[in-house]
């Protein structure tokens, strides 16, 4: 399968010129395929956020590369990274992040009308993804009228809206209760099932959500520690799969 993303040697230190500078990153190869579903695991601090920012061409890494869809981030200039963010990428983050004066089919839309696109014009785009992610009805809600999981299911819609070849999640159960978590965590499968090789990266420190992904990647004080490509993708049950991923990583610990 074709590298969508590549991480080379990454590096990333906070504070460079201060005394108590903070080497979040160091040395991460790291290489996503088109179409997969990657899980970036580990404890609170370990650099999880921090490599999603510079994959999703948020930041820039200190040294080393990162590359997507063969255009090297680092050489970007910021307004291209903008750019490059707005055409390439989907993000979803914890805080679901929607405008509150806007409806729910605004917010999916965002993009659309940011370009200046009429409503007709993404209107069965978004009536579309309202029906794929169980949010049929609620399109010209406020985002205050809906519960957390419908929030962030609106989070995914607008994530996915245009289609980008990669979507980035940042704890996107984080807010929300495991049933409510299971609902998005089924959206961004769905989401990114209508892209055609699309990918998806979520961070995440839950076993449990990390065990949904095609694999997971550990990552312990700042590198790279392992990961576990799960067998049988599809076939094993959620549970099944979590135990897989706990056993890989308490053989780690031995
Ligand atoms: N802007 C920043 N300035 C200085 N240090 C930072 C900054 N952002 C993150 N750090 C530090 O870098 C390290 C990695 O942080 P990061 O947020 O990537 O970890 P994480 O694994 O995502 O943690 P969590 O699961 O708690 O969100 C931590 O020591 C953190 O304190």
């Amino acid at each position: 399968m074709t590298a969508l993303i590549e991480a080379v040697g990454v590096e990333r230190m906070y504070g460079e010129k201060t005394p108590y500078p903070v080497h979040a990153l160091r040395g991460v190869d790291l290489s996503i395929a088109e179409g997969e579903t990657v899980a970036i695991l580990g404890p609170s601090g370990s650099g999880k956020s921090t490599l999603l920012h510079l994959l999703g061409a948020l930041d820039v890494p200190t040294a080393g590369d990162v590359l997507v869809g063969g255009v090297e981030i680092g050489r970007l200039s910021d307004r291209e990274r903008s750019l490059f963010r707005l055409t390439q990428c989907g993000f979803v983050f914890q805080a679901f992040h929607l405008v509150p004066s806007m409806t729910v089919s605004e917010n999916i839309a965002l993009a659309a009308m940011i370009g200046g696109l009429r409503r007709r014009q993404w209107k069965d785009r978004v009536d579309e993804l309202l029906e794929m992610l169980g949010l049929t009805g609620v399109g010209s809600r406020l985002p205050q009228e809906l519960s957390g999981g419908q929030r962030q299911r609106v989070a995914v819609a607008r994530a996915v809206f245009r289609k980008p070849p990669v979507v980035f999640a940042d704890e996107p159960t984080g807010n929300l209760d495991s049933a409510s978590g299971a609902g998005v965590l089924a959206a961004l499968r769905s989401g990114i099932r209508g892209i055609e090789g699309g990918c998806l990266v979520m961070v995440t420190h839950d076993v449990d959500v990390a065990s949904t992904a095609d694999r997971a990647v550990l990552i312990n004080d700042g590198r790279a520690a392992g990961e576990w490509k799960f067998a049988n993708t599809g076939n094993a049950s959620s549970a099944g799969r979590g135990g897989q991923l706990r056993a890989w990583m308490a053989s780690l610990d031995s």
